[in-house]
């Protein structure tokens, strides 16, 4: 999918919603244990009570790969519906890889060509050559790490070189990579005050922003400093959403919980002209 495409279904759906699904088996509701497949069946319920509201979905590979061969199938039969069922949405695969070069060629393999994700999040600190192979695909996307929502990110993320901090240099180092057609950079949530500057070196860049819901960011603050005139971003809630209730009315509350959400995105779209 390309930038003008995603524009579009941004507009269309009036939205701007990823839902994460990072579904921990030990979560998912009793009913659902029995069957077969317990997750993809619970992916399955959430993606249908979910996919008039959503643009994107993203699980995140550890909450399957943790399960070995059986949490593959998982994954690719939740693709496989998405893509058969709802072939407008963008599939992101969580997988933060990034490794030497031919490694990295095989993960982008992997997510991009044998599971058939649009894109895939890469950490950036091995540098360019663990970058670029993910950047081979036409109209697939390369999301690189850049400002995480999580307390580590001060670790390392913030640490300043001549004035610039790390995740800055990413931000300018990676342009020369890639450009806003192939390339989308995370930002926390939790850390929207930073999204001003930010835009400020990547003003046309798409943004994936996990962090609102489960871990508090707020939607609002995002939009005020990250949005742009073609949205640019993608607003990430996992737990928020598929877990919003643990009983047989999981599916019924997941969807309340995505228009919910939807519903504020439609107002911040409105207030920015773009719809
Ligand atoms: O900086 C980051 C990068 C990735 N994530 C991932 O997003 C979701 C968030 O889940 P919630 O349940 O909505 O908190 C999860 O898959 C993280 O691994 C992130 O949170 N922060």
């Amino acid at each position: 999918m390309n930038y003008t495409a995603l524009f579009e279904q941004i507009k269309k759906k009036k939205s701007f919603l990823c839902v994460g699904l990072d579904s921990d088996i030990a979560k998912i509701p009793a009913h659902l244990q029995q069957v077969a497949d317990p997750v993809f069946e619970f992916n399955k319920a959430v993606i249908d009570a979910t996919a008039g509201v959503t643009i994107a979905y993203k699980p995140n590979i550890a909450f399957y790969e943790s399960r070995g061969v059986e949490g593959w199938q998982s994954l690719e039969k939740t693709v496989t519906y998405i893509r058969q069922q709802y072939p407008e949405i963008f599939l992101i695969a969580d997988a933060k890889r990034g490794d030497i070069g031919n490694t990295s060629q095989m993960y982008a393999k992997a997510f991009l060509e044998t599971l058939n994700f649009d894109a895939i999040t890469v950490a950036p600190y091995m540098g360019e050559d663990s970058v670029t192979p993910f950047l081979q695909y036409p109209e697939k996307w390369v999301i690189l790490l850049a400002l995480t929502s999580n307390k580590g990110a001060f670790d390392f993320q913030f640490r300043e070189d001549k004035g610039v901090k790390l995740y800055e240099a990413v931000l300018r180092k990676s342009q020369e990579w890639g450009d806003k057609q192939n390339m989308m950079y995370v930002v926390g949530a939790t850390k929207a005050e930073m999204l001003g500057g930010i835009r400020d070196i990547v003003p046309d860049h798409f943004l994936l922003v996990p962090g609102v819901g489960a871990q508090g960011g707020s939607l609002q603050e995002v939009a005020k400093y990250g949005m742009n005139s073609h949205c640019g971003l993608i607003v990430n809630s996992s737990r928020g959403i598929i877990f919003a209730d643990k009983t047989e009315q999981f599916a019924v509350r997941a969807g309340e919980e995505a228009r919910k959400l939807q519903g504020e995105m439609e107002i911040l779209l409105k207030e920015k002209g773009i719809l």
